[in-house]
């Protein structure tokens, strides 16, 4: 039987009025909201112009818009502007008109809603503050109804009482509807083209993704020792103490060699060796991330990789350079390869190698990496899958998950704040909470609401809480609770439950867990001594994080006598010949 995402109870404002320009979206985001809000729409223009394209008398036109309020008491949407015309109906505070006003705008590039409070409107109504960057998440009218209070922040799946195969698991556990799958077909004339045209296509997706044509496409020498000299000693003595930790934590990963001698004479050795050039991704899009620069370089470094190149995006803010405390955090750990190239282009730069295309370039810009590891967003994480089997990749480490397993004893605004602190990195991160208390979700919800509207990128966060990807689920206990978060196999999982520490031996699947009350994912992000960079979208059922064995192979080296090649020469016939390849055995008879 499927399982359904609970409809959100009706809270704040139910009449909406959505205006603004010609051309900003105000008609679609007036078509969502009541789609989402279950309540009917009227559009003004069809009342106020007549069939034939001419101005419909006012006073009929009004008492249409009048009929219409009078028949629908308990909510509606109205798109269009008519101010003049309506002459006060539909403002809030006039009789039977708007809780509020939601203006449509076009902002730049991106479409935006911005929300003007009614008098007496419901709780968390303001003028959405917004970055450019956060803007497009605005076209959607889930976020702008989260805004106003209407819908709640994160929807509710409730499992209690059914009994699921993990099939169904699988199937119920909230996703992302922008996968890595449905990714690829963005990013694969991207990496075709940068295959081809080198320098030139990189110059031109950073002109169309970043905003900004970069001069030089690898970072000049001068940049990075001018970054590292210009930072923060704060930040400084927290890159190098994050750093010093993550070293610790991954030498004790470097695994030793073996030998073993399965017989008299006959020796296998197990040799790690690793490999020879990798290409580090850092992100760079929404935030900023030196951190992730610590979790690359230092895995590698630990791993012994001789050649370490990192690549981010171009900033417009720093003339087309990478972000200075990521140029900084290289330079202090003695990178000396960086470009300024973001997403997909940085990918296939890193497993195609780039050709020049400026004279600042060179004839080679980049040579090829045998490796490429590295967090993104869906369409990094897409390019490593398209790219996989030219170079190695780590696991896919796209958009950032977390998931919370919690009894009633949980602090519900340490869940809250955690939920928070990881949805904030993309719209289309995930926040998901498993518990088998629902006073407990009540709890989180409203301390969501509360964290929610005073965290500063608030309509990034409103976003990934209210996308698919994210939910609370309710459990009838936290046996079947630790049956979900091994079907959701989340890239970071807390446990907050008063047995945490034995029930999080027990998890399967997730990336890192983060064990009681006081790991919260936050000190896995920067300085735990863990890595950060983590499996998403399901991936951590099988796969790990990064480490240095990301950059490590095995060889095995087999060395016999001639007299144990000879104990075990007949075998090693019957076997040849039970293939038919007798050459086999007169390999090993010719010595023996
Ligand atoms: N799983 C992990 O280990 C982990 C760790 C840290 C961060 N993250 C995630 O990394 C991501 C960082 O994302 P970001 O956007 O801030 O930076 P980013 O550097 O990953 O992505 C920016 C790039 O995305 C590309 N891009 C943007 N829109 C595109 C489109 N429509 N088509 C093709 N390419 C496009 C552009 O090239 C741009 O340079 C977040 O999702 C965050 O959650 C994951
Ligand atoms: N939470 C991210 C991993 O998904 C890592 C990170 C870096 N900076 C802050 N957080
Ligand atoms: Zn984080």
């Amino acid at each position: 039987m499927p399982v359904e995402r609970e409809t959100p109870a009706p809270r704040g404002p139910r009449r909406i009025r959505v205006v603004g320009a010609a051309g900003s979206g105000k008609t679609h985001l007036a078509r969502e909201s009541a789609a989402i809000l279950g309540v009917p729409r009227l559009e003004l223009d069809a009342v106020f112009w007549a069939e034939d394209w001419t101005l419909r008398d006012v006073a009929e036109a009004r008492e249409q818009v009048q009929e219409f309020l009078a028949a629908h008491p308990d909510g509606w949407v109205i798109d269009g502007n008519w101010r003049s015309r309506l002459d006060g109906m539909l403002e809030p505070g006039s009789p039977g008109g708007a809780d509020v006003t939601v203006w449509s705008r076009v902002r730049r590039t991106h479409r935006g809603a911005g929300v003007r409070p009614a008098v007496g409107a419901g709780r968390g109504a303001g003028v959405a503050q917004r970055t450019d960057r956060d803007a497009v998440t605005l076209t959607e009218a889930g976020p702008a109804l989260t805004t106003l209070g209407v819908v709640p922040l994160i929807a509710r799946i409730d499992l209690r009482g059914r009994r699921l195969s993990a099939r169904e698991l699988r199937a119920v556990v909230p996703r992302a509807e922008l996968d890595v799958e449905a990714a690829t077909s963005a990013v694969e004339p991207i990496l075709a083209d940068v295959r081809e045209r080198g320098g030139a296509a990189l110059r031109d997706y950073a002109e169309r993704f970043d905003g900004v044509r970069p001069e030089h496409v690898r970072v000049p020498a001068q940049e990075l020792e001018r970054a590292l000299a210009s930072l923060d000693p704060a930040l400084r003595d927290a890159l190098t103490t994050s750093a010093a930790r993550v070293r610790q934590g991954h030498e004790a990963q470097l695994p030793p060699a073996r030998t073993t001698r399965i017989a008299p004479g006959a020796v296998v050795r197990q040799r790690w060796v690793p490999v020879r050039r990798v290409g580090l991704y850092v992100p760079g899009g929404l935030a900023l991330y030196p951190s992730s620069v610590v979790m690359n370089v230092v895995a590698a470094q630990v791993a012994g990789v001789e050649a370490l190149a990192v690549a981010s995006p171009p900033q417009k803010e720093n003339g087309g350079l990478p972000d200075p405390g990521v140029l900084a955090a290289c330079a202090l750990l003695g990178v000396d390869e960086v470009y300024a190239v973001g997403g997909a282009q940085a990918i296939a730069m890193f497993a195609y190698g780039a050709t020049g295309s400026e004279d600042v370039d060179g004839e080679v810009l980049c040579e090829p990496v045998d490796v490429v590891t590295g967090p993104g967003n869906v369409y990094v994480a897409a390019a490593k899958r398209a790219v996989r089997g030219v170079v190695g990749i780590d696991a896919e480490a796209g958009p950032t998950e977390i998931a919370i397993l919690a009894d009633a004893g949980a602090d519900p605004d340490h869940v809250a704040a955690d939920l928070v602190s990881q949805a904030e990195h993309d719209p289309n991160a995930a926040a998901v909470l498993v518990t088998d208390s629902p006073e407990l979700a009540d709890a989180v919800d409203d301390a969501l609401e509360a964290r929610v509207s005073a965290t500063k990128h608030s309509e990034r966060v409103r976003a990934a809480l209210g996308g698919p990807q994210s939910a609370v689920v309710l459990v009838d206990d936290l046996e079947s609770g630790l049956d979900v978060v091994d079907a959701y196999a989340a890239e970071h999982l807390e446990i907050q439950t008063i047995d945490a520490a034995e029930r999080a031996e027990r998890v399967h699947n997730a990336g890192a867990v983060f064990v009681g009350p006081y790991s919260p994912v936050s000190l896995g992000d920067y300085l735990a001594g863990s890595n950060h960079v983590l499996p998403t979208g399901g991936c951590a059922h099988f796969a790990s994080g990064l480490g240095v064995m990301s950059f490590l192979k095995s060889v095995q080296v087999i060395e016999y006598t001639r007299e144990a090649l000879a104990e075990v020469t007949p075998a090693l016939s019957v076997l040849a010949d039970a293939e038919d390849l007798p050459a086999h055995g007169e390999a090993a008879r010719a010595r023996t």
